[in-house]
């Protein structure tokens, strides 16, 4: 596998035969009882076409982006400075609600029993630490060297709101797959379901690999260039504030701007897409995320995922797969939604602080991450070792009787 970070856009599979069925978890397996829908919808409607007015109910918008972004950073987890949520009664307190995924793993791991995991991972806060810089948010060594491994064993895609280069450039991992721009650019291998979709055109990544290009947005590429320019230009004033491009949806990042200054930032995004009423916007970690209007979402990209998995022959049909889902962000919780109600995987919120999920489990930060993805790899090698025993044991006896 290659290790180096490269720009280009990848397509692989773990080709594994797969049998016809649905994809579904009994409920009755669930260690706790699925957590009550709580989470509020993370979008914010955009009035259209009110010009002049500003719709920014300061206070609980201003808590709710403190809530989301916890001043504890992962930065600090992630370098061995153990936040205060250690003793933290409400933390814990929260996860009898959300367990952790790796007090969970044999409960997670059952589940998986008779079946195969299909694997789903965000970029930022995921398997990355929350970084002030979007451009230096990388991921380390040993973590990058867990995903490699982890993806060899189980069919594992990255589902990021970045651009799909620049998801791949962090990742610099072949045996994966890649969806950016929160699901609304993903590349599959050819020979499938997608085949027939629309918005879906046969295209050959920079290794040379030809596979099918998945954009339900693609109309809305012009429009988003545009907004783009004009939110560079309307926050150029604004110390700290940083627009970033993701391809079909832009971050308008306010994590450096002072945080008198936020109501700014803020009237600036609205004052653009006022224009656009096929955009909307949504929030992230100190960042606005302008994107297409579409009914689209990671959730959606996670179906779509497992429908194209497996070189074509799809995963969505079978249940003899269980998906895991592994997310920090509002935008996972579309992902975490679809597991839920579908019957057909487990979401794990990476949080150090509580927060209400759709999410079965949970874990701390990336090193926690990491963690979980050894333990997967260790799980499959003592589960494949103890199955060929068993087979050896049965054809010794058929031998001998
Ligand atoms: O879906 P994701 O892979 O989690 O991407 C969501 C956004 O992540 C990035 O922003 C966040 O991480 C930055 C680096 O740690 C941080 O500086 C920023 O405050 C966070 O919001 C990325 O820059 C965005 O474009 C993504 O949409």
């Amino acid at each position: 596998m290659d290790l180096k970070p490269n720009p280009t856009a990848a397509v692989l599979a773990n080709p594994v035969t797969i049998s016809k069925s649905r994809l579904v978890v009994p409920s009755g397996l669930l260690p706790c009882s699925p957590p009550t829908l709580v989470f509020s919808p993370n979008l914010l409607t955009v009035p259209r076409k009110k010009a002049g007015i500003l719709d920014v109910r300061a206070s609980s918008w201003l808590d709710a982006t403190k809530s989301s972004s916890p001043r504890h950073k992962i930065t600090m987890n992630y370098n061995h400075e153990r936040v205060s949520a250690d003793t933290d009664v409400a933390y814990h307190t929260w996860m009898e609600k959300y367990p952790s995924a790796l007090t969970y793993f044999d409960q997670i791991t059952n589940f998986a029993e008779g079946k195969r995991i299909a694997l789903f991972l965000d970029y930022d806060g995921t398997l990355s630490p929350i970084v002030d810089n979007p451009d230096l948010a990388f991921m380390s060594i040993d973590m990058r060297a867990a995903v490699a491994k982890v993806a060899k064993d189980f069919p594992t895609a990255i589902i990021s709101g970045r651009s799909r280069d620049k998801v791949y450039e962090f990742v610099g991992l072949t045996d994966l797959y890649y969806a950016g721009s929160h699901g609304m650019d993903i590349m599959v291998p050819v020979r499938q379901s997608s085949d027939d979709s629309p918005n879906c055109i046969r295209s050959t990544d920079k290794q040379g690999k030809e596979g099918n290009l998945f954009q339900p947005a693609s109309e809305f590429l012009p429009t988003i260039e545009e907004v783009f320019n004009s939110l560079v230009k309307s926050t150029k004033e604004i110390k700290g504030a940083k627009v970033e491009n993701n391809k079909f949806c832009v971050s308008v990042h306010y994590r450096n701007v002072d945080e008198k200054n936020w109501k700014t930032v803020k009237q600036c995004v609205h004052d653009v897409i006022r224009n656009y009423p096929r955009l909307r916007l949504s929030r992230g970690r100190k960042v606005l995320e302008v994107r297409p209007d579409i009914e689209w979402d990671k959730g959606k990209a996670v179906t779509f995922l497992l429908e194209s998995l497996e070189n074509g022959s799809g995963l969505s049909d079978h249940d003899d797969v269980l998906a895991i889902y592994v997310g920090d962000d509002r935008t996972d919780e579309d992902a975490f939604k679809v597991l839920r109600d579908g019957n057909c995987g487990k979401g794990i919120l990476v949080s150090s602080v509580p927060k209400e999920s759709n999410a079965s489990f949970s874990l701390r930060d990336p090193l926690e991450v990491m963690e979980f993805l050894k333990s997967l790899v260790t799980w499959k090698k003592k589960t494949s070792s103890l199955n060929t025993a068993s087979k050896v044991e049965k054809e010794n006896t058929l031998i001998q009787t």
